[in-house]
């Protein structure tokens, strides 16, 4: 057995503690900003900001709290932690300890709690700053001249603007320079598109695993009405976090933002909003949630009641970094692994549109590796990189079965 590979021949998942990974930049370097931000968007009081402050501090030097005692999921937390509560946090995995810090933040501005500061997104002045920036009125502009080109070039456009729109996210940019922007096909490095749309039709329904509000969200809406309007899919269902989860990702009042926000720049964009509203009236553009979307396994662990209705979806288009991981597992796969290899688990069929922000990826050919090895670029982190992958079916072995599908307590759907 290769030395990298664990005993159940899965690679090992991907830790905080190695000072070369990814990982370490995102605990030592865009924490700490990230919680200054936050501290500096609203007019907190000193409870919270200590509780921000204390938070840092576990982080950085002390070991791993449960929730305080009063939180409504604090027995879930408390079940799923119970390997990871009292070591460092450098010491348990990525993917479990982003997800809880992100939870912790919620705790640490009263987001659940009763009072005054309940439901307050306190990632919200981020996400309202990137739809006001007025590079975005050109950006919505273009969809005019998008309409002149034939429905499968608009469409294809529409899926690469929906992919790169994946770059716009606010919890990536804190700490890094904005990179110099690939025009349309240039950073593609796995490109199943073709595939793709092979399974969208008059009578397919798409589910969209969203990630980004703000330009991610527009252009993901974009591609929706495109669907639905050139009988590419009967329906859409848009599935969206249940609360504000590492910083930008979309809730259903981001939602409701970016659709205003489309209609106010006419022509092209006014009629998208106008016929998305439509689609949800008549119910063949619905809005989803789990509470699964905000937790912090693998989709291996998808409960029983998601996967159904994700089952119910001819293609499920999962959007952005975090679902990738959560797709294929945060873990040291050789990244010439098959994507159908890893993802034929799940309860659908599926791609990923993914700009590349994070050490884990698979299904890139030998060539395509040793080249972006050999160049200088961080082409697994630097948010430059992105790519369209769709398992063509099922006709691989299966490397990993699912696990046991995790418990969301009662209360949770
Ligand atoms: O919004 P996306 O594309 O899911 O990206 C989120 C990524 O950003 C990070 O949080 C880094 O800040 C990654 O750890 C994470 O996978």
């Amino acid at each position: 057995m290769p030395a990298h590979e664990q005993p159940d021949g899965l690679p090992p998942e991907l830790l905080n503690n190695d000072p070369d990974g990814f990982a370490w930049g995102v605990w030592h370097d865009r924490t700490p900003k990230l919680i200054a931000q936050i501290k500096d968007a609203h007019p907190y009081g000193p409870a919270q900001r200590e509780t921000m402050d204390a938070l840092w501090d576990e982080i950085s030097t002390g070991r791993m709290q449960p929730l305080k005692s009063g939180a409504h999921d604090h027995d879930l937390w408390a079940a799923w932690g119970v390997e990871f509560f009292g070591k460092p946090w450098l010491d348990t995995p990525f993917l479990w300890s982003e997800s809880y810090f992100y939870r912790r933040v919620l705790d640490a501005v009263d987001y659940f709690t009763p009072g005054p500061w309940r439901g307050l997104d306190p990632f919200e002045p981020m996400k309202a700053a990137e739809l006001s920036d007025p590079t975005l009125e050109t950006d919505l502009q273009a969809l005019n001249e998008l309409d002149l080109l034939p429905p499968a070039g608009q469409g294809q456009a529409k899926l690469l603007a929906s992919l790169w729109g994946n770059r716009a996210d606010l919890g990536f940019r804190i700490g890094k320079q904005s990179g110099s922007l690939h025009p349309e096909t240039e950073g593609l490095i796995s490109d199943h598109s073709a595939q793709l749309w092979r399974h969208l039709g008059p009578n397919a329904h798409v589910a969209i695993v969203a990630d980004n509000a703000g330009r991610e969200l527009l252009a993901d809406l974009v591609l929706i009405d495109h669907l639905l309007e050139h009988h590419l899919a009967a329906s859409v269902s848009l599935h969206l976090k249940p609360h504000p989860y590492y910083v930008s990702d979309a809730t259903t009042a981001d939602y409701a933002t970016c659709l205003r926000r489309l209609s106010q720049t006419s022509g092209a964009a006014t009629t998208i909003a106008s016929r998305l509203k439509n689609a949800a009236a008549k119910g063949r553009l619905t809005i989803d949630t789990h509470d699964f979307y905000c937790a912090p396994w693998s989709f291996h662990q998808m409960p029983n009641d998601l996967a159904a209705r994700i089952k119910t979806a001819s293609l499920a288009l999962l959007k952005g970094d975090l679902n990738y991981r959560r797709l294929v597992g945060d873990r040291t796969w050789p990244a010439t692994t098959r994507f159908a290899d890893v993802t034929d688990y799940f309860p659908s069929q599926v791609a990923a549109l993914r700009t590349l922000k994070s050490d884990v990826v698979v299904g890139i050919d030998k060539e395509t590796e040793t080249k972006l090895d050999a160049s200088s670029q961080e082409w697994r982190t630097d948010g430059i990189h992105g790519l369209i992958q769709q398992a063509a079916g099922s006709q691989y072995p299966k490397v990993h079965q699912p696990k046991d599908s995790c418990s969301l307590g009662s209360g949770v759907e």
